[in-house]
């Protein structure tokens, strides 16, 4: 599968469609990205609140691609906020995925009610990784349009905002805001954790189209240009998700899906201005 591919403020491009693991349990993560690097997929998410990193890292190794062929996202988790934690998580996340870079390197929540609300430090840490070689791209995940503004004073622009989107919570706001300044928006839970894939008005699109729920939904976010990588421990879900480069949803289609959308009644995770939970 030759996914396209997005360029990142900083330069470098990253695979348009990739695979998730929040959720794959750690004594199955190594299959599980085996499975997904054998379909095709170059371009995994964890973090490492998944506690997965080090089957992601087996999974790459044993696959016998080359390192530069895979793109490896992870995440400074919320209780390594501290410039000096974050140091030392960001090189346990460099053993654990037994590589010597990571690709793109993420903030996973700005916990603004958190650490005096200062994720600015956080943000100079993963600046000093990205300038020491430990990552190539660095960015944030669910950071809201005013957490966005804060960094600006730091004179380094996120090359990504990860954040919640699927078709009952479009999250149009933020998107414009990271668009705005040259941040491209990755989506998690893309098929609302599998809650919008019974929806009539995807499955009618789907039964027209002779594809699944699952696939025009995918559609949806790759024809908006967002990053997106559902997750599934499902091998034949795998071969589906990904076999999606092949055809189009019409302009009608896309504005049925974007009707979809219920705003914050939507929104299946936690609020990212209230989201405090240091584990
Ligand atoms: N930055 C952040 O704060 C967050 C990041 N994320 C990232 O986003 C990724 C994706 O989001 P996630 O929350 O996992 O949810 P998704 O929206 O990707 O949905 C995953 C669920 O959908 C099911 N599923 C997947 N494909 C199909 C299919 N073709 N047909 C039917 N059901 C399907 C899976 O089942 P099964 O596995 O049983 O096959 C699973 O239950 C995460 O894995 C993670 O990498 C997610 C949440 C928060
Ligand atoms: O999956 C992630 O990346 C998350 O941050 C979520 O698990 C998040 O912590 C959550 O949904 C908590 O309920």
């Amino acid at each position: 599968m030759t996914t396209p591919r997005i360029t990142l403020n900083d330069g470098h491009t990253i695979p348009q469609l990739g695979f998730g693991v929040w959720q794959v349990p750690p004594p199955e993560a190594e299959r599980v990205v085996a499975e997904a690097l054998q379909v095709g997929y170059r371009h995994i998410d964890t973090a490492q609140m998944y506690q997965n990193e080090s089957g992601v890292g087996r999974a790459v190794a044993a696959s016998g691609l080359p390192r530069a062929d895979v793109f490896i996202t992870t995440k400074v988790n919320n209780n390594a906020h501290r410039p000096t934690d974050a140091a030392a998580s960001i090189q346990r996340s460099l053993e654990e995925l037994a590589t010597d870079y990571i690709d793109l390197l993420l903030i996973h929540w700005p916990l603004p009610t958190q650490y005096d609300g200062d994720f600015v430090s956080t943000w100079e840490a993963l600046v000093a990784a990205r300038d020491a070689g430990q990552a190539r791209s660095i960015g944030v995940s669910n950071f809201q349009p005013a957490h966005l503004e804060a960094l600006h004073r730091t004179g380094v622009t996120p090359a990504v905002n990860q954040i919640e989107v699927h078709p009952r919570f479009s999250n149009n706001g933020p998107r414009a805001a990271n668009a705005a300044q040259g941040t491209v928006t990755e989506v998690w839970s893309p098929l609302g954790q599998g809650s919008v894939l019974t929806d009539p008005v995807i499955t009618a699109i789907a039964e027209r189209l002779g594809r699944t729920s699952a696939q025009v939904i995918i559609r949806w976010h790759l024809q908006r240009g967002d990053v997106v990588f559902p997750k599934t421990v499902t091998r034949s879900r795998m071969v589906e998700n990904a076999d999606v480069l092949d055809f189009q949803l019409t302009p009608e289609d896309l504005q049925a899906i974007d009707g979809m959308n219920k705003g914050e009644e939507g929104r299946i995770g936690p609020n990212p201005d209230q989201f405090d939970w240091i584990p």
